[in-house]
């Protein structure tokens, strides 16, 4: 039988890192990323944001698509980090 997958979304993944923010598990990436302060985050959306750059003019969809999932993740780590939730963004859209 084939694992199923759950999909996310950007909303779910949030909650996700929410939580994990509040109930620190041990071995999360996400509560070491958030323990090291705003100044790393924003230099790891700056990264993420170049390799997008990169992948869309020289890589796959895929791989495309791949890169822009981490710069959603980072752009979500930053967001917690500064403690801004969802509807603090969305009222801008
Ligand atoms: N979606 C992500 C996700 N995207 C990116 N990343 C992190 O961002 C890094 C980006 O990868 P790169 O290839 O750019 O960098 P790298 O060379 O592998 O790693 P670095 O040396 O740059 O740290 C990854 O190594 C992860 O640490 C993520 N880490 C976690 N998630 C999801 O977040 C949720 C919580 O994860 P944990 O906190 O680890 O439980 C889970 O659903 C995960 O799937």
């Amino acid at each position: 039988m084939r694992e199923s997958r759950l999909v996310k979304s950007f909303d779910s993944l949030f909650a996700e890192l929410a939580d994990k923010a509040v109930t620190r598990p041990a071995g999360s990436g996400t509560v070491a990323a958030l323990d090291a302060g705003v100044h790393s985050h924003g230099k790891k959306v700056l990264e993420e944001a170049g390799e997008v750059w990169l992948a869309a003019e020289h890589e796959s969809d895929d791989a495309l698509a791949e890169e822009i999932s981490q710069l959603l993740y980072w752009v979500q780590v930053l967001m917690l980090g500064r403690g801004l939730r969802l509807e603090d963004v969305y009222r801008h859209l």
